[in-house]
């Protein structure tokens, strides 16, 4: 089974506008609020490709329910724990450029940590946990460390997307595939400038070395590149008018690890998942995989970079 954690889920608010003047009334030509957070997004992705998975994590009020309800509708098995406040609305805004407002999200208190904690404690051996997106307020990194041993134990593999590099002192346990995009990469080990490919390889095998199995580089429209012990597979990523690129990250990952599981070889795997971040950002939403094979054309696959 798969499952997908969103500690602080969002209801993504998408707005399209001709311009943005201060100090005006600015009317939208477009508004669309979907259910999201990094977890959430890769459960719908995993779903539109058939593949059955449960959403877990943290949720607040109308906002929570919201999120709850849309994924249930929509045929997604949820197991969320319920805590006081409003789950976060995030905004994104497409008027001549992006803007992304990203919002704090409910304080979640110590018992509803360790419920969390108890569930993640009964999944099975050779179960996926996806653990994506920023932590909210009450919970601090350490949580890493206590979900990367649960998995370990229980012989979950573990997939991580987080920007927190505190991450790095918790490799060790060993973890099955970490996501950071070029700028989390660079972030981790402290370097200012973006990184070179050879920088790129330089880094995620770092990661390797201190316990990751396999990671995974987001690069925006430069596409991504996959490192394990035995691989290296770059894809360059297809050309498009981009509407937003939010949730491109969280497609590609729950694309790449959703058709590996389906059984597709990594090559194949990873440039599928770039044609389908692609048309994430060429859409307000995410994708519903329409265009991806047309996409898909425009995908060159580089081994061994
Ligand atoms: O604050 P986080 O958890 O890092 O990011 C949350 C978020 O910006 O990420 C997703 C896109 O990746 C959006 O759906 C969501 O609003």
């Amino acid at each position: 089974m798969l499952y997908t954690l969103t500690l602080n889920p969002a209801i993504d608010l998408f707005i399209d506008l001709n311009e943005l003047l201060p100090k005006k009334v600015n009317r939208s030509n477009y508004d669309d609020y979907q259910e999201n957070g990094k977890g959430v997004n890769v459960s719908r992705i995993l779903h539109r490709l058939g593949i059955e998975n449960t959403a877990l994590g943290f949720i607040a009020g109308f906002t929570g329910n919201f999120i709850k309800d849309k994924l249930e509708e929509s045929g997604i098995k949820t197991n969320f724990i319920e805590v006081d406040g409003i789950t976060r609305v995030n905004v994104f805004l497409n008027a001549e450029t992006e803007y992304k407002i990203v919002n704090k999200g409910p304080l979640i208190p110590e018992e509803k940590k360790i419920e969390l904690l108890n569930q993640l404690n009964l999944l099975q051996s050779g179960d996926y946990l996806f653990v994506c997106g920023s932590l909210p307020r009450g919970i601090d990194v350490s949580i890493y460390e206590e979900i990367i041993k649960i998995c370990k134990n229980n012989n979950v593999k573990l997939i991580l997307d987080t920007s927190s590099k505190e991450v790095l002192e918790y490799l060790h346990h060993g973890v099955y595939l970490i996501k950071p995009n070029d700028e989390e990469l660079a972030d981790f080990f402290n370097i200012k400038h973006s990184l070179s490919e050879e920088e790129i390889e330089i880094y995620a095998k770092k990661l390797i070395e201190m316990g990751c199995e396999k990671i995974l580089v987001s690069r925006g429209e430069y596409g991504a590149i996959y490192f394990d012990k035995n691989h290296t597979v770059a894809v360059t990523a297809p050309k498009g008018v981009v509407i937003n690129t939010a949730c491109s990250g969280d497609t590609l990952l729950g694309t790449f690890i959703g058709k590996s599981y389906l059984g597709e070889t990594i090559e194949m795997a990873l440039a599928y998942a770039s044609a389908s971040a692609s048309s994430t950002a060429f859409t307000e939403g995410i994708t519903n995989f329409e265009n991806v094979p047309e996409l898909l054309k425009q995908v060159k696959i580089i081994k061994n970079i």
